[in-house]
């Protein structure tokens, strides 16, 4: 169904045994795009996954996965994963389970560039239980997308890997993004959402709290800081939007809640020499929208 979006989520809830771990959530994701799903411990982005991947049930919702069923887009190779807790057969060597899983798909990513991608060229005879952490989740990649599939959802997919490792699994994902291929991850590491998604989709208390570019959620925080090396005699009263004022030598900071504002009023009245303006960070986004979130207000 080449029209349909790849995820389609509606009023999913997802319950566990005392626990609303998911409530109500509502989430398209357009064929082509990479999104970052971002929030704390427990916010429920791996409940989000696994009911995309057909592995729980929901209490209430509907979840279409490129216009099928999620056990139809599994069982069709629609859809590759990595999951957080993702199991191999230990004593199998990995080209052994490799061949196995693209054997059971219709079409299966060639070999050759499968390795190559995946980042596992020289792993094929090693034992899975001989695999160091960042391996094995380098194998689990190329598990997920021994289907050639057009949708991969990974669950802190870097999570074991070293600064070297991480750089060139985003590389491949952006390799991937590029050839048209929809990736959702889930991630704890703000700076690489940042880097490498078109959009984040921040998941608090099972609710989805923002939702757009990174710019954007970036926006959502109030608060830039803006330097200056100040002249003395240099009028810093009455600035508009200004919420803070702090002085290092010549150097002044302002903290202001309107950036634009603040700035014009300070050009109308002079230079600015070694101007810089620091905007939010993802991290300090992230962090202070999932702080304005009330626990339990889904409830
Ligand atoms: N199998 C389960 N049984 C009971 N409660 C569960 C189960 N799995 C998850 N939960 C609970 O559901 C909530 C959401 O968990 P989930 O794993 O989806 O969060 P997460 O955002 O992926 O967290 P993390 O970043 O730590 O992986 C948490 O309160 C968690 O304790």
């Amino acid at each position: 169904m080449p029209d349909s979006p790849a995820l389609d989520v509606r009023g999913l809830t997802v319950r566990y045994v005392g626990t609303v771990a998911v409530h109500d959530l509502d989430l398209t994701i357009p064929a082509g795009q990479t999104v970052a799903l971002l929030g704390a411990n427990g916010a429920g982005k791996s409940s989000v996954v696994n009911a995309v991947l057909g592995l729980i049930t929901p209490a209430a919702g509907a979840v279409r996965v490129l216009g099928r069923t999620p056990h139809d887009a599994v069982r069709s190779g629609c859809v590759g994963a990595m999951l957080q807790h993702g199991g191999l057969p230990g004593e199998a060597r990995v080209g052994e389970v490799l061949d196995l899983v693209r054997r059971s798909y219709p079409t299966s990513w060639p070999l050759d560039d499968l390795v190559v991608t995946a980042g596992i060229d020289g792993l094929l005879a090693r034992p899975v239980d001989a695999l160091s952490g960042g391996q094995r989740q380098r194998v689990l990649l190329a598990l997920a997308l021994a289907g050639a599939p057009p949708l991969l959802l990974l669950d802190e997919p870097t999570s074991a890997m070293d600064v070297e490792g991480r750089r060139a699994f985003w590389t491949t994902m952006r390799g991937l993004a590029g050839g048209g291929h929809t990736v959702v991850f889930a991630t704890h590491h703000l700076e690489e959402a940042d880097a490498v998604a078109d959009r984040v989709v921040v998941v608090a208390d099972g609710l989805v709290v923002a939702d757009g570019s990174t710019a954007q959620v970036k926006a959502r925080v109030a608060g830039r800081t803006i330097a200056f090396t100040a002249t003395p005699g240099r009028r810093l009263e009455g600035l508009p939007a200004v919420t803070g004022v702090t002085r290092q030598g010549t150097t002044v900071t302002l903290a202001t809640a309107d950036a634009d504002a603040t700035l014009r009023a300070l050009l109308a009245d002079g230079g600015l020499p070694d101007l810089e303006v620091r905007g939010a960070t993802l991290e300090d986004a992230v962090l202070s929208i999932v702080r304005d979130h009330p626990i339990g207000a889904a409830r």
